[in-house]
């Protein structure tokens, strides 16, 4: 990579394979020392986040795939809802197979099934463990690999002894789409998705008018919680903060029409992230100078 050292990336990532090929273990050692963001409400994402890999260059944000870890759940029906739209809504995808083992049915059927994703999603492939084998096991295992998949890139790493981490790192955030940090540096929130919807609604209110508007805004989520009677309805009530009354009305749009719209949109990508059904509140409030009054920033999450 040349000339583009200020670009940032962020984006999401997922290492399937099949049980004990090690993704936890590699997914804490990228992550750190500064692990572990998980789910405080694994029963409303779809994605639960395992940790987040903060560098100069880019934010990558690992998740889980449930289904993945309970094989059962990969046969039949629910294989092509729950798997193919994880796996296409992430930015790449790591498949772990252990450099010690031999590749058998289990990594085939995975394999199989991450070949219809692989043309919209990149797949790297990883073959871990390596700290536990020979050269020539791992060159064995890799060209083994390449047989199973049109794989992005191959790499093989160690969990254990680091070996090749940073690599792996620099593969996975090359695949990010250029973006801002989509958490907080190294701070550790409890409600990550809140502060991933709240950055969907911030997008959506941004298109189209981020010309006028461009640091104008800050989204603030007042309460995100399954629906009482209808647990598979996640009620969000937001407020889209702005500096001036004229951009409020840039936000709201003749009679309110370009609000909907944002609405519909942002809902739209929270539903796909976090697989349920949403309802979403959107408000726009004039809170001034909210980029200048330090401790407004606090508030909204700055
Ligand atoms: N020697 C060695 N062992 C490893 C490495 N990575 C993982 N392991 C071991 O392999 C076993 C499985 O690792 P996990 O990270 O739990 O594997 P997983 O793929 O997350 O497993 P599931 O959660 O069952 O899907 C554990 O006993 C780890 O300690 C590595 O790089 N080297």
């Amino acid at each position: 990579m040349t000339g583009s050292s200020a670009e940032h990336r962020s984006g999401f990532a997922c290492f399937v394979g099949r049980p004990n090929a090690g993704k936890s273990t590699l997914t804490n050692a990228l992550v750190g020392s500064k692990v572990a963001i998980t789910s405080s409400k694994p029963q409303t994402t779809r994605h639960a986040i395992r940790g987040i890999v903060h560098r100069e260059d880019g934010q990558l944000i690992l998740v889980d795939t449930p289904g993945l870890h309970r094989p059962r759940t990969l046969l039949g029906q629910r294989l092509n809802d729950v798997v193919h739209t994880t796996w296409a809504e992430v930015d790449v995808i790591g498949f772990c197979v252990p450099a010690n083992e031999k590749i058998g049915p289990g990594d085939r059927f995975i394999a199989d099934a991450l070949r219809a994703v692989a043309s919209r999603t990149p797949v790297i492939g990883v073959v871990t463990k390596t700290d536990v084998a020979t050269r020539a096991q791992i060159a064995k295992q890799l060209v083994a690999l390449e047989q199973l998949l049109d794989f992005a890139e191959l790499v093989p790493v160690s969990a254990q002894d680091g070996f090749q981490l940073g690599e792996l790192a620099d593969l996975l955030v090359q695949r990010l789409p250029e973006g801002p940090q989509l958490y907080p540096d190294g701070e550790l929130t409890e409600e990550p998705e809140q502060a991933l919807v709240s950055e969907l609604i911030r997008e959506a209110a941004l298109e189209g008018v981020r010309d006028e508007l461009p640091h104008s805004i800050a989204v603030t989520i007042d309460e995100m919680l399954p629906r009482s009677d209808r647990d598979d309805i996640l009620d969000v009530y937001a407020v889209v903060h702005v500096e001036r009354p004229s951009q409020k009305g840039i936000i709201l749009g003749h009679k309110g029409e370009r609000l909907k719209v944002v609405g519909r949109q942002a809902r739209q990508q929270i539903e796909a992230l976090l697989g349920s059904k949403i309802y979403l509140d959107l408000h726009v409030k004039v809170t001034r100078d909210w980029q200048r009054d330090a401790k407004q920033l606090r508030r909204l999450g700055f």
